[in-house]
């Protein structure tokens, strides 16, 4: 009997995103298709202004930059269409969608703790769900939600406002905002570009855990494509706003065919690259391959 593959959670065809600048469209995200599958976990790679902030941003329903504008032939999440045309001002949220950014310090409340940060939208997905939550039970999950990202004073934590915490502290923070509301996609931007190597490690294995223990799927958006090799099951590069590869993260050597990939992935700094007095840049890689093909020509 053959095996049927599980309807995509999240399917986007033919998305096109540009912004109007001095009255002159720029094109951020060209043509970009894929699907997820539930529980998927894929990585977004690029380089500076290839577009994947973009992307993710009208993914997650979190573009509203009023010079956008979208298009696409299909955009549906859980099976029902999403209306990622129409750039709302203000985010429009997902049922089911979460994102957490590159910054927690600009994306939580600067004005207010934590705790009442948490308590709202435990309190709204509550509502979302016909759920009562009483005042005693929306705490203990609250402090439950702390906890689950590594907060253990979490008495102190909620009391705190977020910048009497650390960038790591704030991040696991907005973690457990972005995953109380039990979503089942978690996009998350550049989720750790702020904190050190061991600290990131910490915050993606975290993601990940509390991702694969809901069942959630999950987009890191990264520019490190040696640190989402380690996470996730699939790699979409993008260069120039366009997918120039989509492959698996575990065949990747083998499966990558576009240079731009290929060069990204020898910066990638490996235990052979350690006797070598500084690493490539993509920059050198790029110009050793033109001078090589001029050489075979
Ligand atoms: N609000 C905006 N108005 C005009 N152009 C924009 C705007 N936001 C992004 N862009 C442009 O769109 C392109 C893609 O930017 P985007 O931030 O999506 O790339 P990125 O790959 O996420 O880069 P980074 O890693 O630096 O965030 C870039 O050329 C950028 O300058």
């Amino acid at each position: 009997m053959t095996q049927l593959s599980p309807a995509p959670l999240l399917s986007f065809d033919n998305v096109n995103i540009s912004y109007r600048v001095h009255g002159v469209d720029v094109t951020a995200v060209s043509g970009v298709s894929f699907d997820l599958a539930p529980g998927d976990r894929m990585a977004i790679v690029g380089e500076s202004g290839s577009g994947k902030s973009t992307l993710s941003m009208a993914v997650a329903g979190f573009l509203s930059a009023p010079n956008a504008t979208v298009t696409h032939d299909r955009a549906m999440f859980d099976g029902k269409p999403l209306d990622r045309t129409v750039i709302h001002r203000v985010a429009r949220r997902t049922p089911g969608l979460s994102m957490v950014f590159q910054d927690a310090m600009t994306s939580l409340d600067p004005v207010w703790s934590v705790g009442s940060q948490l308590l709202n939208v435990l309190r709204s997905e509550a509502r979302r769900a016909g759920r009562r939550l009483s005042p005693a039970t929306a705490r203990a999950e609250a402090h439950l939600w702390l906890s689950r990202v590594g907060l253990t004073d979490s008495d102190r934590v909620m009391k705190a406002r977020p910048f009497e915490l650390s960038g790591g502290m704030r991040q696991r923070v907005m973690l457990a905002i972005a995953l109380c509301g039990k979503p089942r996609l978690l996009v998350a931007d550049e989720p750790t570009s702020a904190l050190d190597a061991a600290l990131s490690r910490e915050v993606m294995e975290l993601m990940v855990q509390l991702t694969e223990e809901s069942g959630a799927a999950l987009i890191i958006v990264t520019h490190d494509i040696g640190l989402c090799l380690d996470y996730a099951h699939r790699v979409l590069v993008m260069s120039k706003g366009r997918v120039v590869d989509d492959v698996d993260a575990g065949a990747i050597e083998s499966t990558a065919t576009d240079p731009y990939t290929i060069g990204l992935l020898a910066c990638v700094p490996t235990l052979d690259s350690v006797h070598l007095a500084e690493l490539p840049t993509l920059e050198a890689v790029r110009r050793r391959a033109i001078a090589e093909e001029r050489l075979a020509s």
